[in-house]
């Protein structure tokens, strides 16, 4: 395969409600799509990077820059290109995880429409569907948050997780437990706390959490590893997880014992199946993260959360958690799950309309 051409596309996506975490607001998601040309057909990418560095160290601006200077032009480099071909050509090029996720992504997409195969099939899923939680925002009011709880529980979500913060932690978690009982449940800390904080994380042990996900900043694996000691609630890792490496020394150290698996984070799904087979192997479970993607990024998530040792469920949510209108089909909830695309590729596209509708502009990057 032969890449000719390269589109980066910036979309603007209104979430249908604001989306709080401990490091940000949000109301909409400007989004960068990479659009790969080939000799044997066209492939997709997404491009999960928020619009500033708050998340993690990379932005929108800043992925669809270094793909322009740096990464596109050495994939357009190689003269037999695969997917296997893409990490091993960008791995001189440091970090930028989710914008050579993206781009591998693209050209991941293209080879396997051409072969005919699906992402499910090629990445090694091992069922059809896929149990789904959703990741519910900081609120204004504890009655706020049970009115959304309970109307996620209504549509069927299976796993509740709750973004949590210093201030907003113990309270809502209590509410949750009283009026909706043993619902499968796990908080999200986005790295707001520190190790100091121990004895009051352990304040969350009585309500038997399913986890606490990056209570810690991304680069304190060893306070993680002094928490885990401290609190009874298992810890999971997300921020801190850029890698296999960095994966099994995790593991290695006692920072986690289950991992939020996001191929965004990691450089793409070749790395995401490698981490979820070295989990596999130390009896760590894995679920897959969400970043709020459309159906082109959602799709591929799915796919890879059919995998065997994805044995939680993950924030692969419907489409209607985050839009009202989705660029491609919409993924909707059917008894908690999720179906994982048949379709050769992604076996979803962009509707052109849809994708008019929200594109703020397109670059046609010759190679
Ligand atoms: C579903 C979920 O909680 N995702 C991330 C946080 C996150 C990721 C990407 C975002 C993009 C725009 C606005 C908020 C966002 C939050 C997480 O697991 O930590
Ligand atoms: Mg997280």
């Amino acid at each position: 395969m032969k890449l000719q051409s390269v589109e980066l596309r910036r979309i603007s996506m209104p979430l249908v409600a604001p989306f709080r975490t401990s490091f940000s607001t949000q109301t909409s998601r400007d989004i960068l799509l990479v659009r790969a040309r080939t000799d044997v057909g066209e492939g997709w990418g997404e491009c999960a990077a928020l619009v500033d560095p708050r998340y993690s160290a990379e932005y929108v601006d800043g992925a669809a820059d270094v793909l322009r200077r740096f990464l596109v032009p050495a994939v357009a480099a190689v003269p037999d290109l695969d997917a296997n071909a893409v990490g091993r050509v960008l791995s001189p090029f440091l970090g930028h995880f989710m914008a050579k996720a993206a781009l591998e992504t693209a050209v991941l997409d293209a080879e396997l429409r051409a072969a005919g195969r699906s992402f499910g099939g090629f990445l090694g899923a091992a069922t059809d569907r896929v149990p789904c939680g959703v990741s519910v925002g900081i609120m204004d009011s504890i009655p706020a948050l049970l009115d959304a709880v309970g109307g996620y529980l209504e549509q069927g979500y299976l796993r509740i997780k709750l973004k949590i913060e210093p201030g907003w932690d113990v309270e809502p978690v209590r509410a949750v437990r009283e009026r909706f009982g043993d619902v499968a449940l796990q908080v999200d800390a986005n790295t707001a706390y520190a190790v100091s904080d121990a004895r009051h994380l352990a304040k969350l042990d009585p309500f038997e959490l399913l986890l606490i996900e990056q209570p810690l900043p991304e680069d304190d694996v060893l306070g993680h590893a002094e928490l885990a000691r401290l609190v009874r609630t298992p810890i999971c890792l997300d921020e801190s997880i850029t890698s296999a490496r960095t994966a099994a020394a995790a593991i290695r150290l006692g920072a986690c014992s289950i991992v939020n698996v996001k191929p965004a984070r990691v450089g793409g799904y070749l790395e995401a199946r490698r981490i979820h087979d070295l989990c596999a192997a130390h009896g760590v479970p894995v679920w897959c993260g969400g970043m709020l993607e459309t159906g082109l990024g959602r799709a591929a998530n799915v796919a890879l959360a059919a995998l065997p040792n994805f044995t939680l469920p993950g924030d692969t949510s419907a489409s209607d958690r985050y839009y009202a209108t989705d660029i491609t089909e919409p993924f909707r909830l059917s008894d908690g799950h999720l179906a994982v695309p048949t379709g050769p590729g992604l076996g979803v596209e962009p509707d052109p309309a849809r994708l008019d509708a929200v594109t703020t502009s397109v670059e046609e990057l010759s190679l």
